[in-house]
């Protein structure tokens, strides 16, 4: 266990990264949807509020009428009236993507409930000519060796990460992938053992999604894996976060492109049919809160993993606590709430980092570059809670 917790990243230090989050990707990720879809004036007046709100204002109720008010309620009751500006990072990023749904209407009976405002984005990364590229590639993955199998795999989950529409929305922020600031496919790999259930909490739909379905059949493939459960979000998130709709939609561009991108597509669709492969979707997903203060229901489910992997930036943040800690604070410490043994997958796109050693922070540091935000960066961690970290 850590000693004295490090503090809650917010959104309310001017210039600082979750700062221009609400004050600079959101206004141009918002001015995106509006060019997306038509909408009338009365969602467009809703968005522009709920700009206005996030950025200098207080923290407004959902209307008494959305299906997950109670819930919400009671997440929201400390903050509600208060200053957006002193809310942490985490539940402040959450809550707005909420209230995004409610300002188009995805709840509310009407022409835009359960249209996904972000499914152009998604769509057009899914058919775009770099993920095209990249599931080309995988015709060559037959062929390779089965070390060198295991190590592209787990290579293409990690920086299909980088495959992110929210992130991209922050000028320059996709950066040239300079390499893994600790851990590698080993590291990965030393987790697994005797066949079991892994659970995989996925990220982002498209490219990313496919790289993780990739990595699911060869789990199961190569017998690490005797069962596969995939978590998706109940609902939109995080702008190309993927939920069920995603994943029915990635299986069926993978199947139609044919070579191994279509075997691939084929096999996991199978799999989902005959129960080896489920896909889950339990509201915490979509909650403003660290895996620390996971429902029992969530909990149970994830001890009985042989291997949890955890894909992605916000997953990562909320397993390790969205905190300014201090980047040498060990990972298994952090984790030692986690009920399996976990695996983090994830490309660096905001502060938290954790689990490097005192000579890689320090060169990092010494480069001047944003190297935790600009998603240059990227990082395999595994740990067994109640035990050590699996390092190097
Ligand atoms: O979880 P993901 O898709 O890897 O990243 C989510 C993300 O885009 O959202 C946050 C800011 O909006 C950052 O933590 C991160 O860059």
């Amino acid at each position: 266990m850590v000693g004295p917790e490090a503090p809650l990243i917010t959104i309310g230090v001017p210039g600082s990264f979750a700062w221009k989050v609400f004050h600079e990707r959101h206004p141009a990720m918002i001015e995106q949807l509006c060019a997306a879809f038509p909408y009338g004036a009365d969602v467009r007046g809703r968005l522009a509020d709920l700009l206005r709100e996030t950025t200098g204002g207080v923290v407004e109720p959902l209307g008494d009428d959305a299906p997950d008010h109670g819930v919400w309620a009671a997440w929201a009751a400390d903050r509600l009236g208060g200053p957006w500006s002193d809310c942490s990072f985490l539940w402040a990023e959450s809550y707005f993507f909420r209230r995004l749904l409610a300002a188009v209407g995805y709840f509310e009976p009407g022409p835009w409930r359960g249209i996904d405002p972000f499914a152009p984005m998604k769509e057009a990364e899914l058919r775009s000519t770099g993920t095209a590229e990249v599931l080309a590639a995988l015709d060559a993955l037959p062929r390779l060796s089965e070390a060198d199998r295991d190590d592209t795999v787990v290579r293409a989950a990690v920086w299909g990460n980088q495959a992110d529409l929210a992130f991209r929305m922050s000028a320059g922020a996709e950066g040239a992938a300079a390499g893994l600031v600790t851990g590698d496919s080993q590291v990965f790999w030393s987790l697994f053992g005797e066949p079991g259930p892994v659970h995989l909490v996925a990220d982002n739909s498209a490219g990313e999604l496919a790289a993780d379905l990739v990595l699911i059949d060869h789990l199961l493939a190569t017998g690490r894996a005797d069962r596969v459960v995939l978590h998706v979000k109940p609902t939109p998130y995080y702008v190309s976060d993927a939920t069920l709709a995603d994943v029915v939609g990635v299986l069926r561009h993978l199947v139609g492109l044919g070579g191994e991108a279509g075997a691939v597509g084929q096999r996991t669709w199978d799999g989902l049919r005959d129960g080896r492969i489920e896909v889950r979707a339990h509201p915490f997903f979509c909650a403003p809160l660290e895996y620390r203060a996971m429902p029992t229901d969530l909990r149970a489910e994830l001890a009985s993993a042989s291997v949890t992997i955890m894909k992605g930036d916000l997953n990562y943040r909320r397993l390790v606590g969205d905190r300014y800690w201090p980047a040498t604070t060990p990972f298994a410490d952090v984790v030692d709430h986690f009920p399996s043994p976990v695996v983090a997958l994830r490309v660096l796109k905001s502060e938290v980092v954790v689990g490097l050693d005192e000579a890689t922070a320090a060169a990092l540091d010494a480069t001047g570059d944003s190297w935790r935000t600009s998603g240059s960066h990227a990082l395999v961690q595994a740990a067994v809670p109640g035990g050590a970290a699996v390092t190097r």
